[in-house]
């Protein structure tokens, strides 16, 4: 299977065809999480996120999705616990969604889709001092994964909906302030599956300690259709593409064990 040969399987995918052989190649995500084989780890912790919303830059669209980025110049906005050995800062996040509502996520939960997924990414300062030093290391990045589904509106996630008109086109930018990411995550982050794996887009390293939460947020219809509003090309393109879809295929597990910081 696609562990043993090191080359993934690239299935047509809306998105951009995964490159035929990835380094390794084992360690890949996204990945089904199939509850009944994770493992529960009790000495797993509790993930301690403490986020400065005064870090908050930018938002802007690099034609896979729309980054709200944040300065990582301090360790203002950290991750720790959890399953990390050291401190992370974020440097991003970003979400992946669906033309519809029936799919959207990167991870699944026995096969279950969600119509999107947030990725708060965060690269260790502990042991590196850039983000482009720390992706290519094993625990170089640290990313929480959040399920989204259609429900009440989501009052924090609007001020960011408002802005996603003007970025409409690849390599739009516009300045972004003062926003907490913590209201994006779920009132228990307690509960979270973790394992090893890789960005889900080029450069696709093997460098990420997933932690994927196990309670999703709500969002409303209409704030997912203004992610769809969003395009793939750029302002001076002659064919414009609808930025639908922007989610990876799912990898194998390779024998990896997923461990559960809930029984
Ligand atoms: C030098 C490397 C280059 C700049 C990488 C920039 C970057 O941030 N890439 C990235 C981040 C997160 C994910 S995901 N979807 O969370 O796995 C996928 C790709
Ligand atoms: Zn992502």
């Amino acid at each position: 299977a696609a562990c043993s040969s090191k080359y993934v399987l690239s299935q047509m995918h809306p998105m951009w065809q995964d490159p035929l052989a990835i380094p390794g190649g084992d360690r890949q995500s996204p990945i089904d999480i199939v509850v009944r084989k994770s493992v529960y780890d009790s000495e797993l912790k509790p993930l301690v996120t403490d986020y400065d919303p005064q870090t908050c830059q930018q938002i802007w669209n690099n034609g896979y999705s729309f980054l709200v980025e944040y300065d990582d110049t301090t360790d203002k906005s950290t991750v720790k616990g959890g399953p990390l050995q050291d401190k992370y800062r974020l440097c991003q996040f970003h979400f992946h969604w669906g033309e519809s509502n029936a799919w959207g996520s990167e991870h699944t939960v026995d096969r279950k889709l969600f119509p999107a997924e947030l990725h708060l990414v965060h690269w260790n300062s502990d042991k590196y001092s850039l983000f482009e030093e720390a992706v290519m290391e094993e625990n170089g990045l640290a990313v929480i994964g959040v399920f989204l589904k259609v429900g009440k509106r989501h009052e924090g996630l609007q001020k960011l909906v408002d802005a996603l008109p003007a970025i409409r086109h690849k390599n739009s930018v516009v300045e972004f302030n003062r926003f907490d990411p913590a209201c994006l995550l779920p009132s228990n982050t307690d509960d979270y599956w973790t394992y090893h794996g890789s960005l889900t887009t080029p450069p696709l390293t093997e460098s990420v300690t997933w932690m994927v939460m196990k309670q999703h947020i709500e969002v409303s219809h209409d704030q997912l259709a203004v992610f769809r509003s969003l395009l793939f090309t750029s302002a001076d393109e002659e064919v414009q593409k609808g930025m639908v879809n922007n989610f990876r295929v799912q990898q194998s597990q390779c024998g990896r064990t997923v461990r559960s910081s809930f029984s």
